[in-house]
């Protein structure tokens, strides 16, 4: 039987990963424990999963190199998430060790998040219940409505899918900017940031984090938009420069924003940001309902599934680098009784 590190903590454990999952995971293979109270070190977890040829770990710590040079018995890394950017991904290729992370089914809550993002936005609907529980008198504000307006997202993945699926249920008219997406039909293509930026009426950033995509929302990225245009970001904190975010906002550049991510520990929101009064902020909460927390949670169970019965799993990231993989379970073939 395989042997599986699993590096969530008992409580992430708990909220993040559940007994469905586990029980699963526990009928594939021989199941070790992470029992301390955070996520193991990258040091901690090289002593910890000595023997195991699986690891599955959630977002934190990062994973460098001497993880995958450190264990030589190691042929998967499963990440219980989307983001990989703290991954050395170049290194688990260079180790045969394959990487995969979660497949698309968890995206409709992070995409419903952005519509409900968008409506307060151009509602004030938490203006006012701030309002109300503040025991100040509301004042009324006119609002704007969703249908009709231009939806530019940056990003055409998994959620950006969904969220254009929304967007036109809803009447808008998407734009879509991803330079890797040659299909984006049903929605307007638009070949450049610059002019997505420019005609959109809600911009939501869903680009992957790579170094290509670092600061893509710069001082110029808020100067080439609309001004009565928000911004969301519910993809990661390092796509943002904060300070020109706050320069944008500070000086009528930008009439609101959204950030469900940004750069202060795990993924959260800036508090100077999240504090300003163009702003609403949520702390990452994007994908997390028990819906999209059960799938990313399951989708480790059926990748290390497919991966015994010799299969590539769904969410594979690196498959042509995975000869540890190869040499132990594909060619070995289903060796898990
Ligand atoms: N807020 C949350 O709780 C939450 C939950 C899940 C995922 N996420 C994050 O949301 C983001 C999107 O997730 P996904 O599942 O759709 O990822 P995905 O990998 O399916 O899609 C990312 C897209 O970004 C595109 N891209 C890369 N470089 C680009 C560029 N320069 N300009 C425009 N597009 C570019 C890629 O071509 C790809 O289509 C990820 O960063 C992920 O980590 C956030
Ligand atoms: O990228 C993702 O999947 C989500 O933002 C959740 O990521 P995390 O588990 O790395 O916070």
């Amino acid at each position: 039987m395989i042997r599986v590190f699993l590096n969530h903590s008992p409580r992430m454990r708990e909220n993040y990963y559940g007994e469905q999952a586990l029980s699963g995971l526990r009928a594939l293979a021989d199941v070790r424990l992470n029992a301390q109270d955070a996520p193991l070190s990258p040091r901690e977890m090289i002593d910890a999963a000595q023997g195991c040829q699986v690891i599955i770990g959630a977002r934190v710590p990062a994973v460098p190199a001497e993880v995958f040079a450190s264990l030589p018995e190691l042929v998967a890394f499963c990440r219980v998430a989307v983001d990989v950017s703290n991954i050395d991904l170049a290194a688990a290729s260079q180790h045969g060790v394959l990487v995969t992370r979660a497949s698309p089914g968890f995206g409709p809550s992070v995409a419903e998040w952005i519509v409900g993002a968008m409506i307060d936005l151009d509602r004030g609907i938490s203006d006012g219940v701030g309002d109300y529980r503040a025991g100040r008198a509301p004042r009324p504000r006119m609002g704007r409505q969703l249908a009709g307006a231009t939806l530019g997202i940056v990003g055409y993945g998994t959620i950006g899918r969904y969220l254009a699926r929304l967007g036109l249920a809803l009447g808008m008219d998407v734009v879509v900017h991803d330079p890797f997406q040659a299909d984006v039909a049903p929605c307007r293509r638009a070949d450049t940031l610059a002019a997505l930026l420019a005609q959109s009426d809600h911009v939501v950033c869903l680009a992957a984090s790579v170094p290509q995509t670092a600061n893509l929302f710069n001082d110029a990225a808020f100067a080439a938009m609309k001004p009565e245009a928000c911004f969301i970001n519910a993809s990661r904190g390092e796509l943002v420069d904060d300070a020109a975010l706050l320069r944008a906002l500070d000086a009528g550049r930008l009439a609101g924003c959204a950030l469900d991510v940004g750069r202060a520990p795990d993924q959260m929101p800036s508090p100077t940001l999240a504090a300003h009064p163009k702003v609403i902020a949520s702390p990452h909460v994007g994908g997390l309902t028990p819906q999209a927390v059960a799938h990313q949670a399951l989708d480790t169970v059926a990748q290390v599934g497919a991966m015994l019965r010799g299969e590539a799993p769904a969410g594979a990231l690196n498959l042509d680098h995975a000869t540890r993989f190869r040499e132990r379970f594909m060619a070995a073939g289903a060796n898990h009784a």
